[in-house]
C-alpha cells in the first residue's frame, strides 16, 4: 500500500469531523472520497497532509509513520495537494507560479540567482503544456479564467512531483464541457505520470467516471469503501447520499 489510514479520529469542540476512519491507497490507483456537505472530508485530507493533527490514528505512508509531521515534510516525502479554495500567487506568471513550486521542491532560492527568471524554464513550460496552460505562460494568476486557475494549481502540485495527489474539488466552479476535459486530463496526467491520486468531488459524473474506488464518509464515518458499481448499488449509500429514498 503507498497510504494507509488507521482509526483516524478529529473532533473539533463537541463535533467529531472525523471518526475511526480506515482508508487504503495502492500505488496508481484513483480513490475518490464523497459525502455530503460536512462529511468531514476536507478535515481528511488536512490530516493527511499535516495541515491539522489527529486526535488519534496512525497514518503510514511507503511503510513510514508520518502520523503528526508538519505540511513542508510531507510534502517533500512526495504527497502534493490542491485546496478547495484556489491557492496560486495571483500577482505572479502562470509560469512564475510553477516555477516557485519547482524551486521550492529543489530545494532551490531564487535570490540565489541573478538569471532565475528563466531557471528551469523548460520543465516549467513541460508543466504548463501538461495542464493545458501551454498558451497562458505569461499571464498573471489572478487574471486567467476560474477554470484555468484550478488547473494552474494542479501544475504547482504536479511541480512537486508527488508520488500522491490530493484534489480538493478539482472542477469545482467548472462548466460541463471544462469539467469532462478536467477530468479527462486528471486521469491521462495520474496515468502517465503512475502516480496514485485521492480527490474530493460532489460532481457524480467525475466520481464514477474515473475512480477504481469509492469512499462514502458520512458524518466523519466511512461508510462504504468499494468499486463505482458496489456503491452505485448499495442501498445505505443511495439513501444516504446519492438522493433515492428517504433523506
Ligand atoms: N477548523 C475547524 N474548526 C471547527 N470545526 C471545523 C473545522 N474544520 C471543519 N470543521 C467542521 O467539521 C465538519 C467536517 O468539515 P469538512 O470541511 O471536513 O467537511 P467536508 O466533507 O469537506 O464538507 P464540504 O463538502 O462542505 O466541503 C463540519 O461540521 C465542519 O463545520
Amino acid at each position: 500500500m503507498l497510504l494507509e489510514v488507521k482509526g483516524l479520529s478529529k473532533s473539533f469542540g463537541g463535533l467529531s469531523a472525523v471518526s475511526e476512519v480506515d482508508i487504503t491507497i495502492g500505488q496508481e490507483e484513483l480513490v475518490s472520497i464523497i459525502g455530503p456537505n460536512g462529511a468531514g472530508k476536507s478535515t481528511l485530507f488536512n490530516l493527511i497532509t499535516g495541515h491539522i493533527r489527529p486526535d488519534k490514528g496512525i497514518i503510514t505512508y511507503k511503510g513510514e509513520d508520518i502520523t503528526g509531521r508538519k505540511p513542508y515534510d510531507i510534502s517533500r516525502k512526495g504527497i502534493g495537494r490542491s485546496f478547495q479554495k484556489l491557492n496560486i500567487f495571483p500577482r505572479l506568471t502562470a509560469f512564475q507560479n510553477v516555477q516557485s513550486s519547482l524551486f521550492s521542491a529543489k530545494k532551490m532560492n531564487r535570490n540565489l540567482f541573478s538569471d532565475s527568471y528563466q531557471m528551469l524554464g523548460d520543465e516549467v513550460e513541460k508543466i504548463l503544456q501538461s495542464v493545458g496552460l501551454g498558451g497562458q505562460s505569461d499571464t498573471l494568476g489572478g487574471l486567467l479564467a476560474h477554470g484555468d486557475q484550478k488547473r494552474l494549481e494542479l501544475g504547482i502540485a504536479l511541480a512537486l512531483d508527488p508520488d500522491l495527489l490530493l484534489l480538493d474539488e478539482p472542477t469545482q466552479g467548472m462548466s460541463p464541457g471544462e469539467t469532462v476535459e478536467t477530468t479527462e486530463l486528471i486521469r491521462d496526467l495520474v496515468r502517465a505520470r503512475h502516480i496514485s491520486l485521492a480527490f474530493v468531488e460532489h460532481d457524480m459524473s467525475v466520481v464514477f467516471g474515473i475512480s477504481d474506488r469509492i469512499n462514502v464518509l458520512h458524518q466523519g464515518m466511512l461508510i462504504f469503501s468499494g468499486k463505482p458499481e458496489e456503491v452505485k448499488a448499495n442501498e445505505e449509500v443511495q439513501r444516504i447520499y446519492l438522493g433515492k429514498g428517504e433523506k
